[in-house]
């Protein structure tokens, strides 16, 4: 499709110049990655009680290596950093209990959008630029159905897509690309909005004219990460992209 509707409403100066713009999902629409990280830490906390080890610091080390990755690719990278060397059944085991943990607190608690997401996307639809959802996860879509955002985005790339068409995950730039792809408009000329280190990555290497990050946990180091990984800005709630006074 091509996606250049008509300009009718203010564009926030940070996304000026862009046509169009691809979120990330957990964490930037929907207020899930805080129910991942706790789901992994449970998860992971009984897997690392039986090897002497440490629990899961569900801020950092989520950050660092499970954050943004596929459900396995997660797994994988943290017990590998932890010198785990585990086997395809470890890695399996530990991704069958999160899921398990994290279907139940989804069904018990529900998954809202963050209204400054909200907000912002019905700006920028109003400004004609093309919207896409991307996302490692395979939950994506079921998640941004129950917050009632699905609608607002032209077209959804997630986990279950992502398999399908054999797309490396993140940091690789695919997800986003083929976000991008679907709304045709070059990466030169879009917007990535990311939460996870491994996803501002994505963004900076796949050739993105602009990478947003957004600090949801503000722990320390997280801002500072997400630039040092490549975000150009960095906001704790998108509606402060909005709260800017310079717009087109
Ligand atoms: O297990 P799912 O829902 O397919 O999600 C995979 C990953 O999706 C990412 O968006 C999250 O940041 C990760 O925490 C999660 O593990």
């Amino acid at each position: 499709m091509s996606a250049e509707r008509s300009c009718t409403a203010a564009v926030p100066r940070a996304l000026r110049g862009t046509a169009a713009v691809v979120f990330d999902t957990d964490g930037v629409i929907t207020d899930s990655a805080r129910v991942h990280a706790a789901a992994w830490k449970t998860a992971f906390d009984a897997v690392l009680s039986l090897r002497g080890q440490r629990s899961f610091d569900a801020e950092g080390e989520y950050l660092r290596y499970v954050d943004g990755r596929s459900r396995l690719d997660g797994a994988r990278v943290f017990l590998e950093s932890r010198g785990l060397h585990p086997s395809e059944a470890d890695v399996q085991a530990v991704a069958a209990d999160k899921e398990r943990l994290f279907t139940e607190a989804v069904r018990d608690h529900g998954i809202d959008a963050y209204p400054g997401t909200v907000r912002l996307l019905g700006v920028l639809r109003s400004a004609g630029l093309a919207l896409a959802a991307a996302s490692a996860s395979r939950h994506a879509r079921e998640l941004l159905e129950h917050a009632g955002v699905r609608d607002l985005f032209d077209t959804l790339v997630d986990g279950t897509e992502a398999a399908r068409l054999h797309l490396p995950g993140k940091p690789d730039p695919a997800l986003f690309l083929e976000a991008a792809r679907r709304l045709g408009i070059p990466a030169a000329r879009a917007a990535v909005v990311e939460d996870a280190l491994a996803g501002v990555e994505a963004g900076r290497r796949g050739g993105f004219a602009v990478v947003i990050g957004v600090d949801r946990a503000h722990t320390r180091g997280t801002r500072a990460g997400l630039l040092e990984h490549g975000a150009d800005l960095v906001v704790d709630d998108l509606a402060e992209l909005l709260a800017s006074e310079d717009r087109r």
